[in-house]
Formats: structure tokens, C-alpha cells, sequence
């Protein structure tokens, strides 16, 4: 065993027994995110692991090739559903502020495609899920504030820095697909680029029944997704007679809600000329109360502010751009389009083929929200199972959670 391995191993035996001290020590010399090679546990996992109920086995294969530290079932008491009791969860959650204090990493996956989180979560211990989901949040927020930095230092605007991401579900997952390359999966794999916006907006797309894929197979909108279009179309516009803006018509479903609702104006912004030659075959041109703004967002938003055409309601779904697009679509261009009593909501899709993640950029946004002049509330709907005959043809199921949280932003006060 080499030097780093022993380290390695000596570190994640420490953070499996909750001991403070002896961390503290090592912590000097080795680092706080090290994975064991054959696990691909961190410090974190160790810690978390070590809860785990007497009867359930983590990692049991581990243990069976000799790896001592993972789950040792030392709780002792039966006082928690869990098997850990009290104090063993809440040195647990010590060890873990320790880790984190010395720059442990929040979304490191394991050999089991589990980040710590993940694996909090599948244990059932809720408390070290949320210190999981806290440690997620200040790293998200850290690192949206250094690209914003990197590109005042780099004298760039946003339009020559807009995002690469798609933002329609599961976009910001922050950790590996594959858990055989064990690697640093880090904060920073959260800004992965897939697909780019303007190769997405080249790109050929295929209309299906019930989905459109882009070239490379992303699903680009889903059918399963209508009752969150019902839904937010009746929060959002409850009465007749409102004036409506929705940012990406994809296959039009909330657009024809919107319509059911008889909005007095119903404006719709949209960039891929195949569905804007869709939207042409479909009628949505020759609709009386219907304006059809071709073009990115981005170049659009601006015009319509110019004319000073306010809404009552506004929604945002568009897709390839990243969470900076949403970001800068609600802090600059939001306040020149919405009535003061106005009210609007975008596609929550944030992370959503994680759990962990989705929850972290759920509260990431609710914070930047708050930040831009926001209230939110949050209504959360069940997501009927998904037909496994939906995601075929399909590259990358971005959605995988039950829960949706349904956004409804309004001016703070
Ligand atoms: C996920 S779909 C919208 C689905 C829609 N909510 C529905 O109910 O069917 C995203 C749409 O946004 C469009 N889009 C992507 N980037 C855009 C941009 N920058 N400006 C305007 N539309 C954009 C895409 O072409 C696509 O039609």
C-alpha cells in the first residue's frame, strides 16, 4: 500500500469512527475530499456510512475485502428508525462540519454513483442529508459568484458569456454518470455543457407524439411534463381576460392552457425555427389574441420592453441554456415585463436527475430569487411514474424525482 493510500485509508477509518481529533491531525496533511480506490468513499461517505442501520449493509462487499471503516454499525441503541442514536448522529454531523470546514467536496460520487447526500438520504438520516444539502447550497452560491467575477475581470458581457447548459431538468447534475471513473466530481461539474444553446438552436429536431429530441437525442420537452403545465397555467393565470407572456413554446402545452384561460393577450417568445414552422402548421399564428415574437429571448425581451408591454403573467421554459440564462432572465429583463402585482414561474428542472441536487438548486434559486426583489412560494406535486416507453429514444432521463416544487414568484412587499 503506497503512502497516499495509507492516508487515504487512515483518514476515512477517523471519519467512520467520528473521530474528531484524530481527523483534525490527519486533516493537515492529507485531504478532506481523498477517495478510497475501490469504493470511491470520501471522508463523508465514511461518516455518513457509519450510521447506517445494523441491518442494512452499505457497502458490504467493502467490508468483505477488509475495508473495515464503512458502516460499523456502531450505533448501539434502537432509539431512532435508523439504529443510530442521538450522539452518533450528531458526531456524525460534526465529523462532517469538520470535513467540509477543510474543503471536503459535497458531490464526490462513490463507485455507487452516490454522493454523500445520496447516501444520507438512502439511509433515511435526514439530519446529515441536510447538512449534505446546506454544504451543496454555499458551494453553488459560491461558485455562481466566482464565474460572475471571472467575467467582470475578463471585461466580457453576459451575451458573449451566455451558458452552455440546458436548463430543461436534470441540467445541473452535479455528480458522475459513471461511477467506474472515480474521479473529482467536484462543484464544478455542475456547470457541464450540455447541449450549447446556439448548436442547439442549428440543430435538426425530431417531433414525436409525445416528445421532441434534439440531434443528439436530448429530450427537449416530454408529454409526461402537461399536468406541471396545467397546473402552473392555473396558478399563474386563474381568470380570463390577463395578458401572458411564455418563453419557449416547445410542444405548446402550456401554451394551450393558456389559451383555455382566454388570456386578452397571450404572447409567446420562441427560437428554433422547426417549432416555429410547427407553431405556423398548428394555427398559433393565426390566433387573434396571439403574438409570436421569433427569436432568442435574449434578443427579443429587450424590444418588447421598449414598447412597454407589461404582463400579468410570464412563464420560462426554454432549453440548452444553463442556470446563468435563467438567472439573468429574472434579475434584469423580469422587472421591465411583469405588472407590479404580477405574477410568473419557470420550468423547476434544476438537477432533477438527483435528488440532492434538485434540492440544492432548488434553495440556490429561492436565494437569488429573494436577492433579485422575489417572493416564492413553492407548491409541490407528485410526479406519476413515468412510462419507461417515454425515455426511449431519449439519451439522458433528466428527470427521476417524485416530487415536483412548482415555483410562483411574485415582487417582494
Ligand atoms: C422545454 S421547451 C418548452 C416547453 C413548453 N413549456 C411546453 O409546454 O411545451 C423549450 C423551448 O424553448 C425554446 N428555446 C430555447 N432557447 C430559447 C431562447 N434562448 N429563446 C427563446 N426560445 C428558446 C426551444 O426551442 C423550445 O421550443
Amino acid at each position: 500500500m503506497s503512502d497516499s493510500d495509507l492516508e487515504t485509508q487512515q483518514l476515512l477509518l477517523a471519519a467512520s469512527q467520528h473521530d474528531i481529533r484524530r481527523l483534525q491531525i490527519l486533516l493537515r496533511r492529507g485531504s478532506a475530499s481523498a477517495q478510497d480506490p475501490e469504493t470511491g468513499f470520501t471522508p463523508l461517505h465514511a461518516a455518513i456510512a457509519a450510521c447506517e442501520p445494523p441491518s442494512s449493509s452499505v457497502h458490504t462487499e467493502s467490508r468483505e475485502n477488509g475495508h473495515q471503516f464503512y458502516g460499523l454499525g456502531n450505533s448501539t441503541s434502537e432509539d431512532d428508525s435508523h439504529g443510530a442514536g442521538e450522539d452518533e448522529i450528531q458526531n456524525a454531523a460534526k465529523t462532517m462540519k469538520l470535513l467540509l470546514e477543510n474543503g471536503a467536496i459535497w458531490n464526490d460520487v462513490d463507485m455507487n454513483n452516490e454522493t454523500p447526500g445520496c447516501l444520507a438520504l438512502r439511509l433515511g438520516l435526514k439530519d446529515l442529508y441536510a447538512i449534505m444539502v446546506d454544504a451543496g447550497v454555499r458551494a453553488e452560491i459560491l461558485l455562481n459568484r466566482l464565474d460572475e467575477y471571472e467575467m467582470l475581470s475578463n471585461g466580457q458581457d453576459s451575451e458573449e458569456t451566455e451558458g452552455v447548459e440546458k436548463s430543461n431538468g436534470g441540467d445541473l447534475n452535479t455528480a458522475q454518470e459513471n461511477s467506474s471513473d472515480i474521479q473529482d466530481a467536484g462543484a464544478d461539474s455542475i456547470s457541464r455543457p450540455e447541449p450549447d444553446s446556439d448548436d442547439y438552436l442549428r440543430s435538426s429536431l425530431t417531433f414525436h407524439k409525445d416528445k421532441i429530441v434534439d440531434g443528439l437525442q436530448n429530450g427537449v420537452m416530454m408529454a409526461w411534463e402537461a399536468d406541471i403545465m396545467k397546473r402552473t397555467a392555473d396558478l399563474l393565470v386563474p381568470k380570463a381576460g390577463l395578458r401572458v407572456l411564455n418563453v419557449g413554446h416547445g410542444m405548446g402545452i402550456i401554451d394551450r392552457f393558456i389559451q383555455e384561460k382566454s388570456p386578452s393577450a397571450h404572447h409567446i417568445i420562441e427560437a428554433h425555427p422547426q417549432v416555429l414552422a410547427q407553431m405556423r402548421k398548428d394555427g398559433w399564428y393565426a390566433k387573434s389574441n396571439v403574438t409570436i415574437h421569433e427569436g432568442k429571448w435574449q434578443d427579443v425581451v429587450p424590444n418588447v420592453i421598449e414598447q412597454s408591454v407589461l404582463f400579468d403573467a410570464i412563464y420560462f421554459d426554454t432549453f440548452a441554456e444553463d442556470y446563468k440564462a435563467l438567472r439573468d432572465f429574472f434579475s434584469d429583463q423580469i422587472i421591465g415585463l411583469l405588472e407590479d402585482r404580477g405574477k410568473w414561474s419557470f420550468f423547476n428542472g434544476l438537477g432533477a436527475d438527483r435528488q440532492i441536487c434538485y434540492d440544492t438548486y432548488t434553495r440556490v434559486v429561492e436565494l437569488d430569487l429573494f436577492e433579485a426583489g422575489f417572493d416564492t412560494e413553492w407548491e409541490t406535486m407528485h410526479v406519476l411514474d413515468i412510462d419507461k416507453e417515454a425515455w426511449k429514444d431519449v439519451k439522458r432521463r433528466y428527470w427521476v424525482l417524485k416530487d415536483y416544487k412548482l415555483p410562483i414568484c411574485s415582487f417582494t412587499g
